[in-house]
């Protein structure tokens, strides 16, 4: 053969394909370059792939194999596709490599662009990568960058092949040849051989002068007195800065150190020609193929530019001509201030982010064919949000992708939002992977637990609330033990679920992760103390080292589980705290987290949070507080009804702090559309199977009316966990966007204290510090202890009053000390839909002392635009805690009076309605109802 091509080869120049696809190889293409055109090699980058995998069905037949498997990452995917071709394109070189006796038949694969600025993090991807490959005619490609020079001399001294690319300076080339050399010395000192270690410095052409010639082209446009000086270097630079660069090869290969490594079998790093397809269509399209053609130098061609020069190339050397010339043009360069400098520093740079950006795409890519792939076994998620807030959601998204939220959030970089410990708080991600659990171990606990009648968990918010939705949402085996998580202090309620069980047959699960909450302990105590009660049928979940852990030991508990110290309470439902109590409850938890694991995949840190389902969620939520739509309003299809009560802890207690955040709306009945203000961000979650005729109809017209309108659809409730992890990572991205720290709870402490003081008091005297009403009739007494406005006077007007004072944007709140059940619960909602429709606000609304340790942070901490009616009352059958005075009775109602405290003390206002007994509720309810009309 003597076409242009074969003639470089006599020219001392070996021929690259700057180009890898499936098809192509498929089909023979590059077999036939290699035999007609003399190819002796292939180069890939994150850009080549991007157009390869992410444009095109030709891996479609690959990637569902691999997908198949379930539990692969997007980058594992990708990598397992990407793998394929390079192990196809290397077969293909194979021959070419073995008759060059290892000097030449290469393909090379370049490291993660993400790693570019980490040396360990490259020298093990390219170990890695390696291994994976398998072919003796690899080159692992490196970026040239500081980190990555000393990463190159590494990998040579391990015996690896490397190419290093995005060298655009002769200093930063210099660099790593000597990177070259130093690692190839250290095999020699090692005893090991050097002769089949091959590496080629690829420079890069095209995008110098894309640059330099922008910069002409402006200085001229503005009449610079230079004009024909710079006229004259245009399209010059990187050419000149190209041979200057080959005669500093040259002078290496003249010193002592290499002819040394020489002796011992050492291959020369070639220079490799990079980026030579024309960038300016003025220009010959073989311009960056004849000006660089010269001994032990490599050109890597994009097919075009291959064609071009097998078409009309002339393939005479020219590399050592006319060097005075570069030397000219180098020297105007910098006469004229082009600044060369900072155009290759800055190409470097560029270069990274070029081919993260093109990673980034390519795994948004795979994400999205991933996502078809997996149909309904990834719940999906929709959005109609107004045309201002979808722009500013899609500018939030591109900001995250450049910043690399998935991976910073991943790698637990507390400077994601405010910098202080936020990383040490990341353990959930772990856990939604099932890495927190021990499977047999729960096996077993199940085991034990199917022959009990009943569960009973004792514990509070984070601790309590998972478990509670998982009860009521997701199916359990059958003949499994009934489930009731009790989290109150109402002693209506210890009463109820005391009734309902026997204590012989039930097994107790006492959940707290700091083992010292109030709550749990007077609980604890209480059902030990029940007849046929047994220590060994009490399990405690709780943190290693916690005061439960102790007590529970020393007491003889049947089991203790221990939870992860770095995940905060409201993200432990997939760790031992959601999973101990949904094993005893007979949830099938392996199967559970089989269904899980398509989301924290979708999540992970190789999905861009344009398609990373819970990254695009956090963006609409943060996006939405910042627009002032800070009240999520929760509206689920009747089988996911239970869900709220979770995801209302981890939004409030996540985000409401520092007099910002976001104010969960859960079970407020449903109003029609313009009974909602402006500051509403709706979310719909549909169990497939459901259907609410109303709820539909209400949705449609929120969404045509201008609400943002989140649609989330779970196709089977085994795929809950999925909905768990999805908002946990949602809510941490949220935080980030609204800048406060999503994992610690501050506001929580206070309102404990002074309960803990009224408490103390009570123990000491027998009596809680007495208070003065603004009104008492004997059924009901009313407080307003914050508001000095407040002169005693007639119910309904203090009630008026206080509803009065809401103005769209603000919230009202009911606080119900009282036993949670149906007739309060429907009360309180008939209240919350007339206070709504009456002032077009948002309303919330609690049971306490449960709110507390959920949505109590963010009333205290987050925006100051609550109003809230805190019911007490004096309860009919009160129920004695051993071993106290207090009763669960007045440690309710001191909760409650310290809970207020905090409330006034924070600026929020509250008035407290205190029912002198059960049957004073109704009146309330029609005096609120009535106060509003
Ligand atoms: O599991 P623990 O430590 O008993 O805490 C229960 C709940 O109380 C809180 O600390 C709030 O008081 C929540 O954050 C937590 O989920
Ligand atoms: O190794 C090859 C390089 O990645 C490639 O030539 C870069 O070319 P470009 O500048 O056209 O992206």
């Amino acid at each position: 053969m003597s076409g242009p091509l074969n003639k470089l080869e006599q020219a001392g120049q070996a021929v690259w394909l700057d180009f890898v696809d499936r098809k192509f190889l498929a089909d023979g293409g590059l077999r036939k370059l290699i035999e007609e055109d003399g190819l002796t090699g292939v180069t890939s980058n994150p850009s080549i792939f991007e157009k390869a995998i992410g444009h095109s069905d030709a891996y479609d037949d690959g990637l569902s194999e691999y997908l198949d498997k379930g539990d692969s990452t997007i980058v594992a995917v990708y990598e397992s596709l990407a793998i394929a071709d390079i192990q196809a394109a290397a077969d293909d070189l194979r021959p070419v490599y073995d008759r060059l006796e290892g000097k030449d038949g290469y393909v090379s694969l370049e490291v993660s662009p993400y790693l570019a600025q980490a040396t360990d993090d490259t020298i093990e991807e390219a170990r890695r990568l390696a291994e994976a490959v398998d072919r003796p005619n690899l080159m692992v490609k490196v970026p040239g960058t500081q980190e990555g020079v000393p990463a190159i001399r590494q990998l040579i001294a391990d015996g690896l092949s490397i190419n290093v690319t995005l060298l655009f300076s002769r200093d930063a080339y210099r660099a790593v040849a000597m990177a070259y050399l130093e690692g190839l010395e250290e095999r020699v000192a090692a005893g090991q051989p050097i002769d089949r270690i091959a590496s080629v410095a690829s420079f890069f052409i095209s995008r110098i002068d894309a640059q330099i010639d922008k910069a002409i082209d402006d200085r001229i446009a503005e009449g610079d007195p230079e004009a024909d000086a710079l006229k004259a270097i245009r399209g010059k630079v990187a050419i000149a800065n190209a041979k200057l660069a080959y005669q500093d090869y040259l002078a290496i290969l003249e010193t002592d150190r290499w002819k040394a490594l020489a002796a011992k079998g050492a291959q020369v790093q070639r220079l490799l020609w990079a980026s030579t397809g024309v960038k300016d269509k003025a220009y010959s399209d073989v311009l960056y193929i004849e000006t660089l053609i010269g001994r032990d130098t490599v050109n890597t061609m994009p097919p075009a530019t291959m064609d071009a020069f097998r078409d009309h190339g002339d393939a005479t050397a020219q590399l050592t001509n006319d060097i005075a010339d570069a030397e000219h043009v180098m020297a105007e360069a910098d006469r004229l201030h082009l600044k060369l400098g900072d155009v290759t520093t800055g190409l470097v740079t560029a270069g990274v982010k070029l081919f993260a950006d093109a990673a980034d795409s390519l795994l948004g890519a795979v994400a999205g064919k991933r996502d078809t792939f997996l149909g309904d076994k990834l719940n999906g998620m929709s959005a109609t949000l107004p045309k201002s807030l979808d722009e500013t959601v899609e500018t939030r998204i591109g900001t995250m992708r450049k910043d690399a939220w998935s991976r910073r959030l991943w790698a637990a970089d507390a400077t994601l939002w405010t910098g202080k410990d936020e990383g040490k708080w990341l353990g959930w991600l772990a856990a939604g992977k099932g890495e927190q659990v021990e499977e047999d171990a729960l096996a077993k606990l199940a085991e034990k637990t199917k022959g009990k009648a009943d569960v009973v968990l004792l514990g509070m918010g984070g601790s309590s609330l998972g478990p509670e939705v998982i009860g009521a949402i997701v199916p359990p085996t059958t003949g499994a033990p009934r489930f009731h998580a009790l989290d109150s202090t109402d002693p209506a309620q210890v009463a109820t679920v005391a009734g309902q069980i026997d204590a012989g047959n039930t097994a107790f699960l006492v959940s707290s992760k700091s083992g010292s909450t109030l709550e749990p302990q007077l609980l604890e105590a209480y059902f030990r103390s029940l007849p046929g009660a047994d220590t060994k049928n009490f399990v405690a979940v709780t943190d290693p080292g916690s005061k439960l852990e102790a007590s529970a030991k020393a007491d003889g508990f049947g089991d203790i589980f221990h939870g992860d110290p770095a995940i905060g309470g409201r993200y432990s439902v997939l760790s031992v705290f959601g999973m101990v109590p949904a094993a005893m409850m007979g949830v099938d938890v392996p199967a559970f987290f089989t269904a899980a694991k398509a989301m924290v995949f979708a999540c992970g840190p190789d999905s861009p949070p344009a398609t990373n389902p819970g990254m695009r969620l956090g963006a609409i939520m943060g996006e939405a507080a910042l627009a002032g739509r800070d009240k999520l309003t929760i509206l689920p299809s009747p089988s996911l009804a239970a869900f709220g009560s979770w995801l209302e802890q981890l939004v409030a207690e996540s985000t409401g702090k520092e007099g910002k955040g976001i104010v969960p709306v859960d079970l407020e009945p449903l109003g029609s559309a313009d009974s909602y203000g402006t500051d509403r961000l709706f979310v719909h979650l549909h169990l497939a199977g459901d259907s609410d005729d109303r709820l539909e109809s209400t949705l449609k017209a929120l969404a045509d009316g201008g609400h943002p309108l989140v649609r989330i659809s779970v196709a089977d409730p085994m795929q809950l966990g999925q909905e768990f992890f999805r908002w946990e990572m949602a809510t941490a991205v949220a935080g980030a966007i609204i800048g406060i720290d999503p994992f610690d709870q501050p506001d929580v402490e206070a309102a404990k204290v002074e309960a803990r003081k009224l408490v103390d008091a009570y123990e000491a005297t027998g009596a809680l510090e007495p208070e003065t009403p603004l009104y008492d009739d004997g059924d009901i007494a009313i407080f307003a202890p914050g508001d000095p406005e407040f002169a005693p006077t007639d119910p309904a007007v203090l009630l008026s009053t206080h509803f009065a004072s809401l103005v769209p944007g603000d919230y009202a709140g009911f606080l119900a000390y009282i036993e949670r059940n149906e007739p309060h619960a429907d009360g309180i909602a008939r209240m919350r839909a007339a206070v709504r429709d009456a002032r077009q606000v948002a309303t919330v609304a609690g049971f306490g002392p449960r709110f507390l340790h959920s949505t109590g942070q963010a009333y205290k901490g987050g925006p100051r635009t609550g109003s809230f009616l805190e019911i007490t009352r004096t309860p009919s059958d009160d129920v004695a805690v051993p071993g106290r005075k207090a009763s669960f009775g007045t440690v309710q109602l001191a909760q409650a009076r310290g809970d207020l405290d905090v409330l006034v003390e924070r600026g929020q206002r509250v008035m407290r309605v205190h029912l002198k007994h059960d049957a004073a509720f109704d009146r309330l309810v029609d005096m609120v109802i009535a106060s509003v009309a």
